[in-house]
């Protein structure tokens, strides 16, 4: 069979690649958008509503599932993909970052995380090592080394110490790893907001030569122009042939911008948060279902959509049901969110392709600022 991983760069225009990464358990088309599914869900929706919007792969959380179930209860039930229903690929994060935006009483030292469960205080420890084994019994397709990610703006010796731990720790989750065939490690470039740093974590983890690379420690409350800054430094110094990948990211805004400047895969909890939040993303811009303008609109989200929630009911039905707190509402929001995100990637590869790239993110930044929508 042919190598177990393997992308393929398909396309270039400018910095923005065209490309798709083929596993075992199916293609990846990139750019991509990962829908979140952090507790062995993509919150409101079932796995087909999810496929049925284009996703090729989902993202899986370990800290929250070896909290709840337990990531040995996963692997007797199968894995996350039996027991999720979700048989195309899935990333998995390594739980640092959740750690320390979500754990209680945690302790960051040389060995690993130190945490108290936000569930129910229970203690745990997790280590590189136990990291990784974590995402081979949730029997993950990609799977993220652990990290340190430092919320900025931060010292600069706050922003190295983070970076070098976090580059120690990827020597230790690439020996965990081993040699998985039809599963990958990716990387992930630390720096902060400081070049020399970013510059330093790119080259040492290309000499470990990993199947992937993320880039980390961004989306982290610094403004939009520093992320990009960061991307137009770390991105060229990463093997060209190699996915890289934006965690946490963002907006259609964020995305265009990113994959301009090289990213190939993106992650972010938005349009599912948003959507429980009443909040729609539009072809014409965003559109607040919770507003009382509302109320009498029977037009749909999006008449010419694909996706059922966009096209099939009302701006009134919506508004009831998110104004009533109906589940309904979170759920047809949600759906509506993840397949704008979807058809916001395959415009993006397309564009690509057909090197109209540049002119169709200028297009699609001009459809957002329409008046009323
Ligand atoms: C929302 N912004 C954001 N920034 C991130 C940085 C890291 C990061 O630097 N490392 C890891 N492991 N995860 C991150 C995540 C979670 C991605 N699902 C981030 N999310």
């Amino acid at each position: 069979m042919s190598e177990p991983f393997r992308f393929q760069l398909q396309a270039k225009d400018g910095a923005a690649r065209l490309g798709a990464i083929t596993m075992p358990r199916g293609t990846i088309r990139t750019p991509a958008f990962m829908p979140v599914g952090t507790a062995a869900t993509v919150k409101t929706l079932t796995m087909d509503q999810v496929r049925g919007t284009g996703a090729d792969i989902i993202l899986g959380n370990t800290y929250h599932l070896m909290l709840r179930p337990g990531a040995e209860r996963v692997a007797r039930l199968g894995g996350l993909h039996e027991f999720a229903r979700w048989p195309h690929p899935i990333l998995t994060d390594s739980g640092g970052f959740q750690v320390m935006s979500l754990a209680t009483l945690r302790k960051l030292d040389e060995k690993g995380v130190t945490f108290r469960s936000h569930i129910d205080g229970a203690k745990y420890e997790m280590s590189p090592e136990r990291s990784i084994e974590i995402q081979g019994l949730l029997d993950s397709d990609i799977q993220m080394q652990l990290d340190e990610c430092v919320a900025l703006p931060a010292a600069y010796a706050e922003v190295e110490r983070a970076m070098e731990l976090s580059l120690r720790w990827a020597e230790r989750c690439r020996i965990a790893f081993g040699d998985q065939p039809g599963r990958a490690m990716f990387g992930i470039v630390q720096g902060g907001a400081e070049p020399a740093l970013r510059e330093r974590s790119a080259l040492v983890l290309k000499a470990m030569d990993l199947k992937g690379y993320a880039v980390g420690g961004l989306a982290v409350g610094e403004p939009q122009q520093v992320m990009l800054d960061m991307l137009e430094v770390t991105c060229p110094l990463l093997p060209a042939e190699k996915p890289r990948y934006l965690m946490g990211v963002g907006t259609p805004d964020d995305i265009l911008k990113s994959v301009a400047r090289g990213i190939d895969m993106f992650d972010c909890v938005m349009p599912t948060r948003a959507g429980r939040h009443g909040l729609a993303f539009t072809r014409r811009g965003r559109v607040n279902l919770r507003n009382a303008r509302h109320a009498d609109d029977h037009r749909p989200l999006d008449e010419e959509s694909d996706c059922p929630a966009a096209r099939d009911y009302s701006r009134a039905y919506l508004h009831h049901l998110i104004r009533a707190q109906e589940s309904l509402g979170a759920m047809l929001l949600s759906w509506n969110n993840i397949a704008y995100y979807q058809n916001l990637m395959q415009g993006i590869r397309d564009a690509i392709g057909s090197g109209t790239f540049v002119s169709h993110a200028e297009k699609i930044s001009a459809s957002w600022a329409q008046g009323d929508i």
